[in-house]
């Protein structure tokens, strides 16, 4: 029968522990193992393939139990982290062997999400951000750190969809909540699907106090103080790499919100989600990881000051026309190894020998940059060669100090150079040269005391030996030689001497690495030293790895150098969409102008589907991003203001918010954009209005374009199938209508992905539908219904045609619907938007199908009165299509 168990002690201590960290997996070591138990242990077990059993089997209330092999136990924890979860890494604070009693056990370390540093969250050229927030009267101070970089950085935010935005394109795996942060604010973040920490207080650490040094706000203050807070709780180290706080505010960086980024698919391929097909993708050539990594911070954060952008230009003009100092430059990057966070390795404790050298290997590239460099002679490069500092005395230490090929371990010895340190080269002497060492002694013994015959022994009770004959005995001299041992011809002595270097050689191999452990955490200790060098050097290569990323794409892609004007007017001649240029080749992609001066705000592009409207506008903005982060654009020449901030209304996008419709999407995207753009932003409205019914969609769009025209004065291209809105052209003088060509020839459509002047002549629908592959049947009834349709006058107004403004009608531009009503009753015969379409007679409308009332039958009958009831106002035009295509199936049954 089995017994119910009373709990051991080591279970009561595991409880004790595990109690503290009730959200992690406890990891608790056991000898070689790291155990979990109870739901740890069921949980884990399934996630991380492990056999799960039981302590006390036997027993009525088995403890379910699982384990990993120490050395292997970073693999298992990046796997739990990864998946969002915490890990509390409990060791044994005391060898068991040394004591009776419980072993004292601790917990070194919460990994967390945000805080992972080896994991796969910790990829090269990735960073891995967790977050802060804390609140104060509606107010947020937000702050961010990449623990293996030691990069901190805080702001004050004023609205939840700026925290959500920055959060969002941070990629944040974990935000930590200061207390204050209230429930409401929570509600919003919920949809994040991350993981949420607290912290409840403000820790009194060194690092606290240093991280906020250079704050002003008290809100950005208090915000680092909780994140620094919790990362030295759960870290439980000290963190002499995190860098003092730099506070940033969003606005002075070009403003791309996460959807806008999502949309021009800057770092991630919105239907992949990889890099592949996206800017970044483009644009990296970078050779370091830092440098990779200060891409992506660069691709979402253009600059606005004129100065600084051209600053980089200078730079990668330089190196563009320098092919050769290029290339070397290159080469001695692509050996340069992440500065950044090797020096985040050191100073948490966690660098081994093979680092160092690494680190070491690295630092001996950076005069060969420097020399590289100060070949160009170039005046625009001398505050990055003043910011190459090889830290050489780091390098040096180094290089006299570790061996060029150490253990991966850094207690198993094989760390430190021989001549470092003279007590570890007598450990090594011993353990290589101990025979020698032996014979030598024993050499000096005979010389010394005359007996040839006298011998160094070794015996397991007293160790090393000196063994002299019987009758030499008398020659021994007084003092020095202990006896040990009498045999029948012989006796046996020991001296000091011979004792010293007994110890030297049993003892060297262990002493020698104990000795090389405690030199290379004081080595380390030096290097820490020099940190906050390393992390400015870090910086340096990577701007120089970044610029010069810059330099190779513009020159393999023959980009140009934008110009930047002061009036708001844009000039491309000759301009590519970047990556789909390279994704469909060179020869195959039709290059296309902007020209906006400066009294024109929007471009109303038609077209037909397929023809390239989209990549038009991306194009641009594109253009526009590259231009100010410094690096050269697609096109042939390339004048252009500073913008402020980019929106975009592009397609359906998914929504990684929640889940709103396709349509809620789109006016929420409208929407942010017409509250928050200003004249130098820029605004790409892609068929805004499509996802809801025509008179509806049209309305809005016709009402966004007005409000837009009047009030937000942007610089706007605006796509549109809705060809009605063409004819605005006559009244809004800042408005101009293009299009991209097509031509139809032999009844199949080729499109010229040329931009023109002037509205599109026609939508070609039914001809990109037909590309698609839709039944013939339905393309020549749609053909047909087409072709009635224009006949009587549904489709385009005449080009040119007087136009009223939605405001002329109604001062509501928001209420498009009640403008809609109104522009109906105002003005019907000019109206842009197709007259209300009053049902026909039955008989006309059986025109269509050729049949006649009285030859009607039941089914027929039905199919009358459906078409008679459809209500065209609240279908889209697929809708009408689909509709139309079921009556036709209908109606072509046999019964
Ligand atoms: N300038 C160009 N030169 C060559 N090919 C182009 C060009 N622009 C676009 N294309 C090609 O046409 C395809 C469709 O382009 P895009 O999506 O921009 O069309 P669209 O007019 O916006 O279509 P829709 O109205 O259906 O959204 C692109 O994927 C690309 O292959």
């Amino acid at each position: 029968m089995p017994q119910k168990t009373k709990r051991t002690p080591m279970m009561e201590q595991y409880m004790e522990v595990k109690n503290q960290y009730p959200d992690a997996f406890l990891f608790y070591r056991l000898g070689d193992f790291y155990e979990m138990f109870y739901d740890d242990a069921v949980k884990g077990s399934q996630i991380l393939e492990l056999t799960l059993t039981s302590r006390n089997r036997n027993a009525t209330d088995p403890i379910p139990m699982c384990g990993v092999p120490h050395h292997a136990v970073q693999n298992y924890i990046d796997i739990l982290v990864d998946q969002g979860y915490k890990v509390a890494i409990c060791e044994q604070m005391e060898d068991p062997k040394l004591t009776k009693d419980m072993v004292k056990r601790e917990v070194i370390q919460l990994v967390t999400p945000g805080t992972l540093i080896d994991g796969h969250a910790g990829e090269a050229k990735e960073n891995n951000y967790l977050t802060a927030i804390y609140e104060e009267d509606g107010r947020y101070g937000f702050a961010y750190a990449d623990l293996s970089t030691g990069e901190l950085k805080t702001a004050e935010l004023t609205t939840t969809a700026d925290l959500l935005n920055e959060m969002l394109s941070l990629r944040t795996k974990e935000v930590v909540l200061a207390p204050s942060v209230t429930q409401n604010t929570l509600d919003e973040l919920q949809s994040l699907k991350i993981l949420f920490s607290h912290q409840e207080q403000i820790e009194e650490k060194s690092e606290v106090a240093y991280t906020t040094q250079d704050l002003h706000s008290q809100l950005e203050i208090t915000v680092v103080s909780y994140l620094v807070s919790y990362l030295s709780v759960t870290q439980k180290r000290a963190l002499a790499h995190i860098q003092k706080a730099v506070a940033y505010e969003p606005a002075y960086f070009l403003k791309l919100d996460h959807r806008v980024q999502r949309n021009l698919e800057l770092l991630e391929n919105s239907r992949t989600n990889k890099k592949s097909g996206t800017l970044l993708w483009l644009l990296d050539k970078t050779k370091t990881a830092m440098g990779g990594r200060l891409l992506k911070q660069w691709i979402t954060r253009p600059l606005l000051k004129q100065n600084e952008i051209v600053e980089r230009q200078n730079i990668v003009q330089i190196l563009l026309d320098n092919y050769f100092e290029r290339s070397g430059l290159q080469e001695e990057l692509s050996q340069v190894y992440d500065l950044e966070r090797l020096a985040g390795r050191v100073a948490f404790g966690n660098v081994n020998g093979r680092d160092l050298i690494q680190l070491m290997t690295s630092l001996e590239h950076i005069p060969q940059i420097k020399y590289i460099l100060e070949q160009l002679n170039d005046g625009q490069l001398d505050s990055l060669l003043a910011e190459l500092d090889p830290v050489e005395d780091v390098a040096d230490l180094i290089e006299t100090a570790i061996v060029p090929e150490p253990s991966l371990s850094v207690t198993d010895g094989n760390l430190i150079q021989a001549g470092y340190n003279q007590e570890l080269d007598q450990y090594k002497d011993a353990m290589n040269n101990g025979q020698q060492w032996l014979a030598e002694l024993e050499a000096q013994e005979r010389e010394a005391t005359g007996i040839h015959n006298l011998k160094i022994g070794y015996n397991k009770v007293f160790g090393y030996y000196i063994e002299v004959s019987k009758g030499n005995i008398a020659k021994l001299p007084e003092g020095r030689y202990e006896r040990k041992q009498t045999l029948v011809n012989a006796e046996r002595f020991i001296t000091p001497e011979l004792k010293e270097k007994e110890a030297m050689i049993l003892g060297a191999q262990t002493k020698a690495a104990d000795l090389e452990y405690r030199l290379f955490t004081e080595i380390r200790e030096q290097i820490k030293d020099r940190i906050l060098r390393l992390q400015n050097l870090a910086a340096a290569v990577a701007k120089l790895d970044v610029l010069q990323s810059f330099a190779v794409v513009s020159e393999d892609g023959h980009f140009v150098r934008p110009k930047f004007v002061k009036d708001h007017q844009i000039s491309i001649q000759g301009g590519w969409h970047p990556v789909v240029q390279k994704v469909m080749g060179k020869q195959s992609y039709v290059p296309n102008d902007v020209e906006m001066p400066k009294d024109l705000e929007i471009l109303l592009i038609t077209g037909p589907n397929m023809s390239g409207k989209s990549t038009y506008m991306r194009q641009l903005a594109l253009t526009v991003i590259m231009a100010q982060m410094g690096c050269f654009v697609p096109a042939q020449s390339a004048t252009m203001p500073l913008f402020d901030q980019i929106f975009t209304r592009i397609g359906a996008a998914d929504d990684l918010i929640s889940g709103e419709s396709t349509f809620m999407v789109e006016m929420m995207e409208a929407n942010l954009a017409l509250k928050n753009a200003t004249p130098q932003s820029l605004l790409l409205f892609d068929e805004i209005g499509r996802g809801t019914a025509t008179y509806d969609g049209m309305a809005l769009a016709q009402a966004i374009i007005e409000y837009v025209h009047d009030k937000v004065q942007a610089k706007t291209l605006f796509s549109t199938h809705y060809h009605e809105l063409t004819a605005l052209e006559n009244n809004l003088p800042h408005l101009k209508n293009i299009h991209v060509g097509a031509v139809e020839k032999d009844g199949e459509l080729v499109f010229l992905h040329k931009i023109q002047a002037g509205p599109a002549d026609r939508s070609y629908g039914v001809h990109v539908a037909k590309l698609a592959g839709l039944p013939a049947s339905l393309l020549s009834n749609a053909s047909q219904i087409l072709a009635k349709l224009e006949q009587a006058g549904q489709s385009l107004p005449p080009s040119g045609a007087e136009v009223p403004k939605t405001s002329e009608i109604s001062e509501s531009t928001s209420q498009a619907s009640e403008a809609v009503q109104e522009v109906q009753e105002v003005k019907p015969a000019a109206s842009p938007l197709p007259e209300q379409v009053e049902a026909e007679p039955v008989d006309e409308q059986l025109s269509l199908f050729g049949e006649t009332e009285s030859k009607l039958n039941k089914k027929q009958s039905k199919i009358v009165q459906e078409i008679q009831n459809a209500n065209l106002m609240a279908m889209t035009p697929m809708d009408v299509m689909n509709a139309v295509y079921k009556w036709q199936s209908r109606l072509n049954q046999k019964k």
